[in-house]
This record gives C-alpha cells, sequence and structure tokens, in this order.
C-alpha cells in the first residue's frame, strides 16, 4: 500500500495532473466512461440496492454528469490566477490568488448512493488538479467492482486505500464514528479533512401549510433509497392536532408512488444488509405504529412505515435512523420545535414546512444545520452552486460544483515584487520611530491627526515643486 501511494506521489510530483488540459482531458474521460459504460454502471448500482435502473439514473449518474459539464464549462475561470486589492505598501507590485492542487488526495465512498458519492468529489480533485486515491465503500460491492475495473481504463490511473499512509487531503462519506476514525488518523500527519457525515435531519411542519403538498414531498423525501439517504427527513415535528391527518396523508401518498403491493413496486428499494436491517426492527421496539412496520427478513424488506406520539427518549430518537421508519413527536409549537432542534446535535439538514415564509426565515434564523429547505426535502442536494456539507457532528466542509473546486485547492496568495524602489521601504526597516508608526498608521490604517495632514500637503507640495522644477529646467 505503501509503494502504491509513493506511485501515486511519484505521478502527482511529475506534474502531470496540473496543465488545464490535463484535467480537461480527464473529466472529459470520466464522461465518456459513464456515458458508454452506463449499462453496467446502472447494473451494478441496481444491484447493490435493488433499485430500479431508472431510479439509478436520476438519483446517481444525472447529478454525475451535471457535475462534470458544470466543471468543464467553468474550470478555465477558476484555475486563473485573481488580482487582489493592495495596500500603499505593495501598491506597485503584482498580488494575486492562485488556486493549486493540494498534491494526493483520498477519497473514502460510503454505499447508500455508491456511484455518486465516490464520483462526485473525484470530479472535484481532478478539477483541482490532484492525484487522487478513491476507496469506494465494500458494502456496496457490485458497485465498488466495476468502478475498479472501469476507472482504470479511463482514466489515467488508479488504485485503492489506507488511512495510514500520508494525504494532502482526506475526503470522507460515512457515518459519525468512523469519520472520527478518519480524523485521528488525518491528525497523526496533519493532513486536512473534509467529513460528509450524517445525523436526525428534522422537519417541522407549521399548521400554516398545504398538508396534501406537504406529505407528498415528504413521503418522496423519505422512502427515497428505502430510508437511506444522508439528507432524509428523519423525523417530523408538529402540534399534536396535525399528527393524524400527517399519518393517513402521508399512507395515501405511499399507495400512490408504490401501489397496494409495495414489494412488488419496482421504486422501492431494500435494506443493504442484515446488520442494518436488524438494527432498524431494533428501533422499532416499544413504538406506536400508525401503518407499515411489515418486514421480510429475506429480502431485507421494510415497508414504508410511521411512527406516532414518539417519546423522544426512545432510541428511535438517539439515533439516526437511516431507514424507512418515519416517526412523528409532538411540539406544542415552533418555540418548542426550535428548542427542541437546538438541544440535539446539529443536523446535516433541516426542512420547514409553512406558507408563513417569516417562519421559515426565523426557523433558519435560531437553529443551525448543514443545508436548508423550506416547503420541500432533499432539494438543496441538486443545485451545485450550494456547498454542500455538515456543521458540528454533521460534517466539516463541502462540496458541490466551485465548492468542490475550492475544497481540493490551496488558495495560494502570491506577492511579485520589485527590486527596485528600495526607497519606499524604509518605513518598515530599523530603526523605528514614532514618526515612522505615524506614518504607517497614516498609509495603513488612514488616521491621521492635522499635524500630519499638514505634513503631508507640505510634502506634497513639495513634490509637485520638484515636477515643475524637472519640467522647467529640461
Ligand atoms: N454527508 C453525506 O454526504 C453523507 C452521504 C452518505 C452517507 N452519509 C452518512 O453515512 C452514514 C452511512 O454510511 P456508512 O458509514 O454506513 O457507510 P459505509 O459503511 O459505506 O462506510 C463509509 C466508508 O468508510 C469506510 N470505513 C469503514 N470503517 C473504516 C475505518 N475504520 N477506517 C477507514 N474507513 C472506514 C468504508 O469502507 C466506506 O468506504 C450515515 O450516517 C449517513 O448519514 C453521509
Ligand atoms: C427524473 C427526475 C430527476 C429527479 C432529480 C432528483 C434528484 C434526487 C437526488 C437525490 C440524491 C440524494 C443523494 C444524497 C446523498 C446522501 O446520502
Amino acid at each position: 500500500m505503501e509503494l502504491e501511494v509513493r506511485r501515486v506521489r511519484q505521478a502527482f510530483l511529475s506534474g502531470r495532473s496540473r496543465p488545464l488540459r490535463f484535467r480537461l482531458q480527464q473529466l472529459e474521460a470520466l464522461r465518456r466512461m459513464v456515458q458508454e459504460r452506463e449499462k453496467d454502471i446502472l447494473t451494478a448500482i441496481a444491484a447493490d440496492l435493488c433499485k430500479s435502473e431508472f431510479n439509478v439514473y436520476s438519483q446517481e449518474v444525472i447529478t454525475v454528469l451535471g457535475e462534470i459539464d458544470f466543471m468543464l464549462e467553468n474550470l478555465p475561470e477558476w484555475v486563473t490566477a485573481k488580482p487582489v486589492k493592495k495596500n500603499v505598501l505593495t501598491m506597485l507590485d503584482e498580488a494575486y490568488i492562485q488556486p493549486q492542487p493540494l498534491g494526493v488526495v483520498l477519497i473514502i465512498g460510503a454505499w447508500n448512493y455508491p456511484f455518486v458519492l465516490t464520483i462526485q468529489p473525484l470530479i472535484g480533485a481532478i478539477a483541482a488538479g490532484n492525484a487522487v486515491i478513491i476507496k469506494p465503500s465494500e458494502l456496496s460491492e457490485n458497485t465498488a467492482k466495476i468502478l475498479a475495473k472501469l476507472l482504470p481504463q479511463y482514466l489515467d490511473q488508479e488504485t485503492t486505500e489506507l488511512l495510514k499512509q500520508r494525504f494532502d487531503h482526506i475526503f470522507y462519506t460515512g457515518n459519525t464514528a468512523v469519520g472520527k476514525i478518519v480524523m485521528e488518523a488525518a491528525a497523526k500527519h496533519l493532513t486536512p479533512v473534509t467529513l460528509e457525515l450524517g445525523g436526525k435531519s428534522p422537519c417541522y411542519i407549521d399548521k400554516d401549510c398545504d398538508l396534501d403538498i406537504v406529505c407528498r414531498r415528504i413521503t418522496w423525501g423519505k422512502y427515497m433509497n428505502c430510508g437511506q439517504t444522508c439528507i432524509a427527513p428523519d423525523y417530523i415535528l408538529c402540534e399534536a392536532s396535525l399528527q393524524n391527518q400527517i399519518v393517513w396523508k402521508i399512507k395515501e401518498t405511499v399507495k400512490e408512488f408504490y401501489g397496494e403491493n409495495i414489494k412488488e413496486s419496482p421504486d422501492y428499494e431494500r435494506i443493504i444488509n442484515l446488520r442494518h436491517f436488524k438494527r432498524i426492527l431494533s428501533l422499532l421496539e416499544g413504538q406506536k405504529i400508525a401503518f407499515g412496520g411489515e418486514t421480510d427478513e429475506a429480502t431485507r424488506y421494510i415497508a414504508p412505515t410511521v411512527l406516532t406520539d414518539v417519546d423522544p427518549k426512545t432510541k428511535v430518537m438517539q439515533e439516526e435512523i437511516f431507514g424507512p421508519i418515519l416517526p412523528i413527536v409532538p411540539v406544542k409549537n415552533v418555540d418548542e420545535a426550535i428548542n427542541f432542534i437546538n438541544e440535539r446535535e446539529k443536523p446535516l439538514a433541516l426542512y420547514v414546512f409553512s406558507h408563513n415564509h417569516k417562519l421559515i426565515k426565523r426557523m433558519i434564523d435560531e437553529t443551525s444545520s448543514g443545508g436548508v429547505t423550506g416547503n420541500d426535502v432533499i432539494m438543496h442536494f441538486t443545485l451545485n452552486s450550494f456547498p454542500f456539507g455538515g456543521v458540528g457532528s454533521s460534517g466539516m466542509g463541502a462540496y458541490h460544483g466551485k465548492h468542490s473546486f475550492d475544497t481540493f485547492s490551496h488558495q495560494r496568495p502570491c506577492l511579485l515584487k520589485s527590486l527596485k524602489r528600495e526607497g519606499a521601504n524604509k518605513l518598515r526597516y530599523p530603526p523605528n520611530s514614532q514618526s515612522k508608526v505615524d506614518w504607517g498608521k497614516f498609509f495603513l490604517l488612514k488616521r491621521f491627526n492635522k499635524e500630519k495632514l499638514g505634513l503631508l500637503l507640505l510634502t506634497f507640495l513639495g513634490i509637485v515643486a520638484a515636477v515643475l522644477v524637472k519640467a522647467e529646467y529640461y
């Protein structure tokens, strides 16, 4: 493994990954890979998550292709050096910020969207000019295999893992416990990390809203991928009086989306493995199941389920559910909902439904979460102008679009001075004096007293006089 990482580092040090032309070629090759091998990719992901190929395409492939197109379009602009504002001391110098690749980066993907969660960060890392080692999740084994087979055929090179090695950046997607392991390992080399973690994303439903539409949107986001979505609404907070209507409307929507026999719907996925299946079942113990609750261990099927009057102290409210179970926790009002959210770890997403725009804004102002969508769920993920990432225990750092490019780049400040004009530098050289400090204050802080202003006027007049005399003389 050490040898592999060294080989990748040598490749980076050779400078091959840096030129814009190379980055664009690699991104185009990646796009070709996705297009030419679409069928293989769809089949692998579909097998891992018992997912229809239509759903694989619309949940993963569209995002990847959109991200590549966006990078190809904008990269030439992003890689250019950006001039910055100067001060009096650097007025005549060249000052700019040059984005540069970090070096060798490690990308660790998760199983729940095994393609997009590995390839989307890869796109950002290539765009920024890095050499990349990717480690897809072993739980989504078919996708891991197809990536291991295809990437070397299309990209310049490819290899896998290890945390003990020295990297210049580690980009990890997965659970918080492993996130801590990754960060600890990274600390040994002072390697910066991006941690895309999870959490319990709340969904507040205000009385003043259209419950039919709200429940349709929540049903879509909660049961997509069988609830195994990092930004799925984890639980609902609402006034007790809304509970029964919400249950009924979600139940009706489930029927509309997946039919009478959910098990036969091509749009309803299965739990990734037996360990997660059993973990999710254990969350149902002692709960009031308003509908759903049917399970089948052989196929790892868990029906879309809603729980009512859930006690916040029970297990289902203590850990991220990551499955098709939706608890409703009654609260008295929006104040209680805000306190409820703030008493817990900062979630990856927050959802608020209301006709009242002010209430949505208040929720945003008085809480914290990785991202927010008002009056819908999941959709902030689809906008690549947004930074996607968590805050607090839901993660650190962000990606998507330009934010990916920035995550995998070092913003290098470059100041290029001339070896001439040494006179102007006297102000900063020893010996120091009150007068130099006063001039420093004047030039850099723009703070001046009347006396200094007089002095400046005199200096200015002196310069004008000198110029005039010089003009006269010649
Ligand atoms: N923020 C996001 O974008 C995002 C996306 C997907 C999932 N998630 C979160 O991830 C969690 C589900 O994913 P998971 O953790 O079950 O996925 P997982 O089991 O696939 O693990 C994630 C990755 O970590 C690797 N890994 C596991 N143990 C490791 C170790 N000791 N050292 C180094 N690497 C190790 C795995 O091989 C895998 O590649 C949920 O909490 C979910 O919310 C977050
Ligand atoms: C044909 C219809 C297109 C619909 C686009 C909807 C896109 C949803 C994307 C959901 C992806 C969620 C990924 C979340 C990553 C964390 O687990």
